[in-house]
């Protein structure tokens, strides 16, 4: 398996949606021109490709000998399989989904989560990117597998989707959300949830313990582009948007021994050292949150 650029005669790229946002505009440029390693390396070891990070307890016995010939080989799958593993405790916070239940994933980036919500559950997944190329890929992965009735990306606005009003049983956000105003983002997911449904979030958000964001936390949202927010700002968005939250889960750490792990590998981007140096120093976490539609 290797990354492949998909062209599909049905592709989310035919009709691109103005951006809404001269921001936005600069958003769907920059996805649409990343191919970095560490991304498409990973997603070539199963043919699950991310843009979120990864958590749990490093494999040692796995990875073996540095020394070893094979070791950067199996440093990229070791990578791989906590990415995969974040991607598994988010769906895990789902709840019950059936095979007729209809998922959305907001900033679905290649759409590694897509399938395996698919996989896992059987139902329908619609995502949305600003990105032509990423909603482009995940087509063309989900043609690749036969999914394509069940898992859709389309170019669209997160905050502005096309689904009708309470027709999801469940959506999230992978790290996505920092990209967006949290109350305009969580009014929509309200709006598209059925009463009783789901929402979860994984993401990166500042700790108003430390004050105000750390210089880290700046260099962060200004490698990626982004605007990283509290986790108060998160709460309250929920509160004013009728998602109550059933668990908040600091997962920093769990998600240092994969930083701790990628920063030793040939793939690194050169912001590993701001997400140690923020996690160790307390002024960002990386937290899920896992809510109620009421
Ligand atoms: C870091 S990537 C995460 C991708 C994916 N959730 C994953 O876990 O692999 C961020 C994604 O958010 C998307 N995004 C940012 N702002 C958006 C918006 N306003 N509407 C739709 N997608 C957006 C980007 O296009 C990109 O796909
Ligand atoms: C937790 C926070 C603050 C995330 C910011 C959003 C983001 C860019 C996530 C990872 O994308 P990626 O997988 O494309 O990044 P990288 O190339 O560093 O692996
Ligand atoms: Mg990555």
């Amino acid at each position: 398996m290797t990354s492949t650029e998909f062209t599909t005669a049905d592709h989310a790229s035919a009709f691109v949606p103005s951006p809404a946002t001269p921001y936005q505009g600069d958003i769907a440029r920059y996805w649409n021109n990343e191919a970095r390693p560490v991304n498409l390396r990973l997603g070539d070891v199963d043919g699950l490709y991310h843009h979120h990070y990864g958590v749990g307890a490093v494999d040692h016995a796995a990875l073996g000998d540095p020394q070893d010939s094979e070791y950067e080989k199996k440093l990229i799958a070791e990578l791989h399989r906590l990415e995969s593993a974040q991607a598994e405790i988010l769906l895990d916070h789902l709840g019950p989904i059936g095979r007729d239940d209809t998922l959305m994933d907001a900033g679905c980036g290649r759409g590694g989560s897509m399938v395996m919500a698919h996989q896992r559950f059987g139902c329908t997944v619609e995502g949305v990117t600003l990105s032509a190329k990423q909603a482009d890929f995940a087509n063309g992965r989900a043609g690749e597998l036969g999914i394509e009735d069940h898992v859709r990306a389309r170019v669209c606005n997160m905050l502005d989707t096309p689904f009708e009003t309470g027709q999801m049983a469940g959506s999230w956000n992978n790290e996505s959300s920092m990209y967006v105003d949290l109350h305009d983002l969580f009014a929509e997911h309200s709006r598209v949830l059925a009463v009783g449904g789901r929402y979860v979030t994984i993401t990166g958000c500042w700790n108003p313990k430390y004050g105000q964001p750390s210089k880290w936390v700046s260099q962060i949202n200004a490698h990626f582009e982004c605007n990283i927010h509290s986790r108060r700002e998160y709460l309250r968005a929920m509160a004013d948007n009728r998602l109550v939250p059933q668990a908040v889960i600091d997962l920093t750490p769990d998600t240092l021994p994969y930083w701790e792990l990628r920063a030793t590998s040939s793939l690194v981007t050169g912001i590993e050292e701001a997400f140690i140096e923020s996690y160790k120093d307390g002024s960002f976490q990386y937290v899920l949150i896992a809510a109620d539609r009421v």
